[in-house]
Parts: C-alpha cells; structure tokens; sequence
C-alpha cells in the first residue's frame, strides 16, 4: 500500500510525504510516483502524530464517562497517534493477566497506539508493590497509581525496586492524603471567596521530596505526573543537578488557567492537583522553557454531565484534554511567539518517546512509522465541546478562540480522523 501526501508544509517548506506500507518512504519537494492513495494537504502544516502520556480511557467498568474507541477517536481529532492509559479503571490494572487482558483490549478497540501503565500497588491502595516484574513481561510499559498518592514510603520504594530491575518508569501522582484536609481547589483567596474548601501544595512537594531521596538511592526512572507548584518544580531542578534520573510533565490547563481565574464555583475548574496561583503557574512556564519539565501531558480525564454538575464541593476532580491540547499549546506558547513550533513538538512528542522509550511512534522522519497529523494553522476556531469525540464534555476551555485545528491524522499511514467539512 502506498500512500502520497502531496504539498504539506514541513518546517515552512512545502513538501510530499511518501508512505509505503505504514512507513515514510519518501519526503521531498515534487515527488511523481504512482500511489494507491493521493491526498492533497492543500498547504496544511504536517507534524509529527502526537504523543500523550497520561489520559484515563474508562474501559473496563467504566464506560458511561469514555471507552477506548470514544477515547481513541478523541485523541485522533486532537492530532495524537500515541496515547498512555493510566490503569484506574475498574477493575485496576494490577495483575499480570489484568495488564494482559487490558493490552488486548486496548488494541482491539483502538484507533491509535496506546501504553498501557500497571498499577504500583493493589487496587492504587494496597500496601506492598504489586508485580511489576511479571506486568512488565505482559506488556505493561510503565506504572502509575494515578489518581492516588502512594501513602506509605515501603511501599514507593519497593515498586521502586522493581521498576529499576525492569527498566520501566514510575510515574508519580503525588499526593499525602493527610494534608488534603476535604480541599477541592486550592488553598488561598479564590478559596476563600466561594467559600470552598482549600488544599495546599504541600500535599504535592512534601510526597515528591521523600520520593526522590528513594528515587537517588534506587536509580529508578521517577517521573512527576501532573507537576503543579513552584516547590515541586524547584526540587525537580535540584534532583536533575544532582544526576537523579528524574522527569516531568505539566497539564495545558496548568500552565494556562489558575485559581485567579476561577470566577465562580463551576466544576469545570475542579481537578486533581487543583489549579495553583498564578506564582505556581509562570513558574511552571519558566520550569518548561528550561528544561525542568520535559514534556506536556493531557491528564485527559472524562467524566459524565451529572458529575461535572452541581457544585465543585461534590463534583468530580478532572477534565478531558486530548481534543484542546494541541491548539492551546499551539495558540498561547507558538502564536504568541514565545516559542517555535519544532519547540512545542519537542514537548508534545520527542521527549515523551524518549522517556518513556515508545519506540513504534513515528517522529515525520524518513524511515519513521507514518504517524502523522495535518494543522490548520491559519483560520482561528472556537472550543466547542459539542464536537468532542470524548464522551467527556468537561472542559473549562470552551468558548476560547484558538488557532492549530487537526484536519487529518494518520496512524502508521492509515487516515484516523479527518475534519468535517464546514
Ligand atoms: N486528574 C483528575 O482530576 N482526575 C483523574 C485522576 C488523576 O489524574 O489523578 C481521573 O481519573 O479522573
Ligand atoms: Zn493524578
Ligand atoms: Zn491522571
């Protein structure tokens, strides 16, 4: 099967992509050859499929708020070809025939490449680490207890153990649940003037601190899931000055929404960590620009209209991200100038596949699989939750003019989503 992709623009360069069986053949100016499929881009921009190491599909048990074809779907219309699913899914992904059967339905049911996380412990809850030894074998590429903190240091530093005599990263949702105190957004004036109660960042730094003095001492690969405070980023600096084998990744809406900005209790502003201040939040820029945290992840969470409804003191923690990522990464940090494009792609793609060493994701080079996404650069849009392909409608992003629509995405040369005509 070949497939020509005529006048893209690569790098400010109008190019062709030649595609032979899944992989890049070919990419030049003018290419001429007979081709099974020709599609013209028409000057879109091509990048690279994107690659979103954190986001919750909710199959199995879960699949009233996103299944793994809806979430797939949406990760294509967001321009990502390569997805990491977080195993809070019921039942939790903790065994070795849990990550197997979970690795089968992830690709019967999927339109983009996904890894799977196992569990770190039981349940996200269990003392004692889970097998990660044997999950690893099954095919678990990394593991997480996402959407808990690990309460109980044996317990990190065993999965620790076991993580670095596999090879696989930990990626760590930090969070003492002992300092949370019943907060659903952040400690400080927005708190106080709706009346809800705050949590802290110390919840984030104080777990981050114990782990990293076991992260030297094991070596393992430690990644920091969802970073949110300015103390988190500054001992992330410190650990990589010391040589600690430690990353980072940093959610859109942390960089580009804080609590000073939540005007009303409305539950779309309801995640998990809570949005910070707006000193936490440019700290985080800073953080990304200098290489403190590596890359940008969705924490694609998706929930149903009842329970994203209602108040933010009963409402569930997160928001779907997979189809608003690109666009605002690409409106606030390419547009505005503050960075090049290759820059972005840097966070949204290279860095991801290095770290967590997702070697069957295409990088638009020759040889590479053919995982790629086609961008409308040119002509702003508004954020419409209505055409989400998640189920999850829970977005605080609606409404925003953005700028870096996906027109098409392929994954390994196959078109998995293609814009609706307007
Ligand atoms: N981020 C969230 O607020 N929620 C996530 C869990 C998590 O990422 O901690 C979820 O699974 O819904
Ligand atoms: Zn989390
Ligand atoms: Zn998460």
């Amino acid at each position: 099967m070949r497939t020509l992709i005529k006048h893209a623009v690569i790098n400010g360069r109008c190019q062709d992509i030649l595609i032979q069986d899944g992989q890049i053949q070919k990419i030049a100016r003018g290419i001429e050859t007979a081709a099974d499929e020709e599609i013209n881009a028409q000057g879109a921009t091509a990048i690279p499929g994107l690659i979103d190491v954190h986001v919750h599909f909710r199959e199995p048990g879960l699949t009233y708020k996103e299944t793994i074809e809806t979430g797939s779907h949406a990760a294509a219309h967001g321009g990502f070809t390569t997805v990491m699913t977080m195993p809070n899914v019921k039942p939790v992904v903790d065994t070795v025939d849990k990550v197997a059967a979970q690795v089968a339905l992830n690709q019967e049911n999927s339109l983009v490449k996904i890894a799977q996380y196992g569990a770190l412990s039981a349940d996200l809850v269990g003392q004692g680490a889970a097998d990660l030894k044997a999950m690893a074998r099954a095919g678990a590429m990394a593991f997480s207890n996402d959407g808990h903190g690990v309460q109980d240091a044996q317990t990190m530093l065993e999965a620790m153990r076991a993580a670095k005599a596999a090879d696989r990263v930990i990626s760590a949702h930090l969070e003492d649940d002992s300092l949370i105190q019943g907060g659903v957004i952040n400690a400080g004036p927005t708190a106080d003037r709706l009346g809800l109660p705050g949590m802290t960042g110390l919840s984030e730094s104080t777990q981050l601190a114990r782990d990293l003095v076991m992260a030297k001492e094991t070596g393992v690969r430690y990644h920091v899931a969802h970073i949110s405070t300015k103390e988190s980023v500054a001992q992330v600096r410190l650990a990589k000055q010391m040589g600690l084998n430690v990353t980072a990744e940093v959610s859109p809406h942390h960089l580009f929404l804080d609590d000073g900005m939540i005007e009303s209790d409305n539950p779309m502003f309801k995640m998990n960590p809570p949005l910070r201040s707006k000193e936490d939040r440019l700290t985080l820029i800073a953080g990304l620009l200098d290489g403190t945290i590596d890359m940008i992840a969705t924490d694609h969470a998706p929930h149903s209209q009842e329970e994203k409804a209602g108040s933010m003191h009963d409402c569930s923690f997160g928001i779907v991200g997979l189809e608003t990522a690109f666009p605002l990464v690409y409106t606030h940090f390419v547009k505005s100038g503050l960075v090049d494009l290759e820059t972005a792609l840097k966070w949204l793609v290279q860095k991801p596949k290095e770290v967590f060493g997702l070697e069957n994701a295409g990088e638009l080079l020759v040889g590479d699989q053919a995982d790629i996404a086609l961008l409308d650069l040119i002509h702003p849009y508004q954020i419409d939750p209505e055409r989400f392909e998640s189920k999850g409608k829970n977005t605080p992003f609606t409404g925003q003019e953005v700028y870096g629509k996906v027109l098409k995405t392929f994954v390994d040369g196959n078109l998995v989503y293609q814009a609706k005509k307007e």
